[in-house]
């Protein structure tokens, strides 16, 4: 295949170099998948409303999240298990992160562990948590995060089971054993009715008991700021400020969780209004192109979070790959600014984009 040119063009090559169980594993939605295919199709149907004759000639993508300085508003979301696409998993995607100036937030689910990553170059890191049964575990992963310099814990709320992947089932699914957990927990659960063995390891360890009252406890066990990532509704944006969060990431987990929970850029506006601007609202979920990130910070994201493609891109070209991925989504950008009269993030507002429900409100 001809050097790839877009994201889709990444996916295609993956698809061709990963060994199907894992290629169904990182590509794979919950149940019908009506979500996933939602979360891509919704940005289709936004339109992007261009002003001209505006000095376009110099853009700054430049932005902050918590304090640390981005090159492009464009992050790295939590996924596990890279080593299944390359063999230098998260050591690799940390180094193309760091090279972009952007911020990787660290799966807590990582084959490479959290000092494997901190070690192996500079750059701002966040580390996600899923909160165990084990709280003794997860309490640990907080502080080998904290000592190994991980600015910001990402706490995902959207998982207090795992969503039930087909595939993964089919497929019988076998997670690794994970070397963050060596000496504290065998990842090596074999599943009694021999489906996802990860599906298998995830009702083993995680603690659907976990509720709002206990993120007192996780304030307890640390100083780094929390993120909430998962969150969908006006409702639990309002509860997420009560709470006294640091901000706050629109999520549905690549529609991996529950399936028929709205696209996240469908989801965002709803959330962006509750918080008016009192936290930073991160968004992810389906963005392939530089303008679906310009429609996600149209509609009042400050930053966006890229999951699957760079998961292509390591299982195409390692490093380099990942480092591929997020130069076009910023190049896309860029371009997408330019062409839309934004010289800078703070000039892309809600009037530059128009949805479904806009054009309804339109004839009213
Ligand atoms: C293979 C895979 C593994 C993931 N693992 C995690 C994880 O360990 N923790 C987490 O909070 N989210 C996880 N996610 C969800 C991502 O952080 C993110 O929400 C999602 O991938 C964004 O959608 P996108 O893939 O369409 O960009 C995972 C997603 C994928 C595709
Ligand atoms: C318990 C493993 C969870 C990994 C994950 O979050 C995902 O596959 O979506």
């Amino acid at each position: 295949m001809a050097d790839p040119v877009n994201l889709s063009d990444f996916h295609e090559i993956a698809k061709g170099v990963l060994p199907k169980m894992y290629y169904d594993y990182y590509s794979g939605g919950a149940e019908d998948q009506h979500t996933l295919k939602e979360n891509v199709e919704a940005f289709r149907r936004i339109n992007i409303r261009p002003r001209i004759l505006v000095d376009v000639s110099k853009i700054d993508m430049s932005t902050t999240i918590l304090g640390y300085r981005l090159s492009a508003p464009i992050m790295v979301a939590p996924t596990a298990m890279h080593q299944f696409a390359h063999p230098e998993g998260e050591v690799a995607t940390a180094r193309a992160a760091a090279a972009c100036n952007t911020i990787m937030v660290l799966s807590f689910n990582s084959t490479c562990t959290v000092e494997e990553v901190a070690s192996s170059c500079d750059g701002v890191r966040f580390f996600q948590l899923y909160v165990f049964k084990r709280r003794d575990i997860s309490a640990l992963m907080v502080q080998r995060a904290e000592r190994n310099g991980f600015k910001a814990i990402v706490l995902t709320v959207d998982t207090p089971k795992l969503g039930r992947r087909e595939a993964d089932i089919k497929n019988k699914m076998i997670a690794p054993q994970l070397k963050n957990f060596e000496g504290l927990l065998s990842t090596d659960i074999h599943s009694t009715d021999k489906g996802s063995n990860l599906a298998a390891y995830a009702s083993e360890t995680l603690d659907a008991s976990f509720s709002w009252k206990d993120l007192e406890w996780l304030r307890s066990i640390t100083k780094l700021p929390i993120l909430l990532k998962g969150v969908l509704t006006r409702e639990d944006a309002i509860k997420a400020l009560e709470s006294g969060v640091a901000g706050i990431i629109v999520s549905n987990h690549g529609a991996r969780q529950l399936d028929y929970s709205p696209a996240t850029i469908n989801a965002l506006e709803e959330v962006v209004l509750a918080v008016r601007g009192r936290i930073p609202v991160l968004f992810d979920g389906g963005l392939r192109r530089g303008t679906d990130v310009f429609k996600a910070l149209a509609l009042g994201a400050q930053a966006v979070l890229i999951g699957r493609p760079i998961i292509y891109g390591l299982a195409a070209k390692g490093e380099s790959g990942v480092r591929r991925v997020i130069e076009m989504l910023k190049d896309e950008l860029e371009l997408t600014m330019a062409l839309s009269g934004c010289p800078a993030l703070k000039d892309i507002t809600r009037s530059h984009v128009r949805l479904g429900y806009d054009r309804l409100q339109c004839k009213i």
